[in-house]
């Protein structure tokens, strides 16, 4: 990414959220309603049909993610990271509005696509964000370690997720910058509280690795 953040929503050339295609290609009958299910196809060969992002990266099944958390928390930099193994240090910059990444996994065979959008965390944008809630099929909602506000606010953006979002959306909470050790004041164990609390996924991540050490949880919050 052009180091996100520019006035318009980048991604401009993907499509929009509710144009998510359904496992078997097709576009969900209306925004919000497109979830893969037993269509799903088992990998091999390019399909006729088979949906593909281009390039000749076919997929079986696709799901929407969504990044969210206060700003400056590392919601991009996560993503760039997933995305491109890259680390985007240097000056912070805000995101504006909205933005979304493709990224195609093998798992059990299976192509899947994650479509994942990094959302602004700053409160002006919200109305823009909340929309695209709704047919997410998973949430990351991150804190930074190192910034105990950001952790206070996570009861603040359950109750957005709670508004806005499906009911079975799939939630996971993850503790970000956990390389920034001396600077830490969110310790572990009341991240994890917080998260068995909820019945949540946690997961400690930081820019070394860019992915979370998963733990099996995979319940919606039940709060
Ligand atoms: N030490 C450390 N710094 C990080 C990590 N991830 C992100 N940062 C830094 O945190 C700052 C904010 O990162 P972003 O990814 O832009 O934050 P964001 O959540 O997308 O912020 P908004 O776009 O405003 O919502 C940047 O200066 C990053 O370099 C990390 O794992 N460790």
């Amino acid at each position: 990414m052009s180091r996100k953040k520019t006035p318009k929503r980048k991604g401009a050339s993907g499509p929009a959220a509710s144009a998510l295609p359904a496992a078997d290609g097709s576009r969900p009958a209306r925004p919000g309603t497109a979830r893969p299910g037993p269509q799903a196809r088992p990998n091999g060969p390019p399909q006729p049909g088979r949906p593909s992002l281009g390039g000749g990266d076919f997929y079986d099944v696709a799901f929407k993610v969504m990044l969210v958390g206060d700003s400056g928390v590392g919601k991009t930099c996560l993503l760039v990271r997933f995305k491109d193994g890259a680390f985007l240090a240097g000056t912070f910059i805000s995101t504006v509005g909205i933005d979304f990444r493709n990224k195609v996994l093998d798992v059990d065979g299976m192509k899947v696509k994650l479509q994942i959008w990094d959302t602004a965390g700053q409160e002006r944008f919200r109305s823009v964000t909340h929309a695209y809630y709704r047919d997410a099929h998973a949430l990351l909602l991150l804190y930074d370690v190192t910034n105990k506000a950001s952790f206070d606010n996570i009861q603040a953006w359950l109750t957005e997720i709670q508004d806005y979002a499906q009911q079975d959306v799939v939630l996971m909470l993850l503790g970000n910058k956990v390389d920034s050790a001396q600077e830490r004041v969110v310790k572990r164990e009341d991240g994890e509280k917080l998260a068995k609390a909820a019945t949540w996924l946690a997961a400690a991540v930081c820019r070394s690795t860019g992915c979370p050490s998963w733990r099996p949880a995979p319940r919606r919050a039940s709060t």
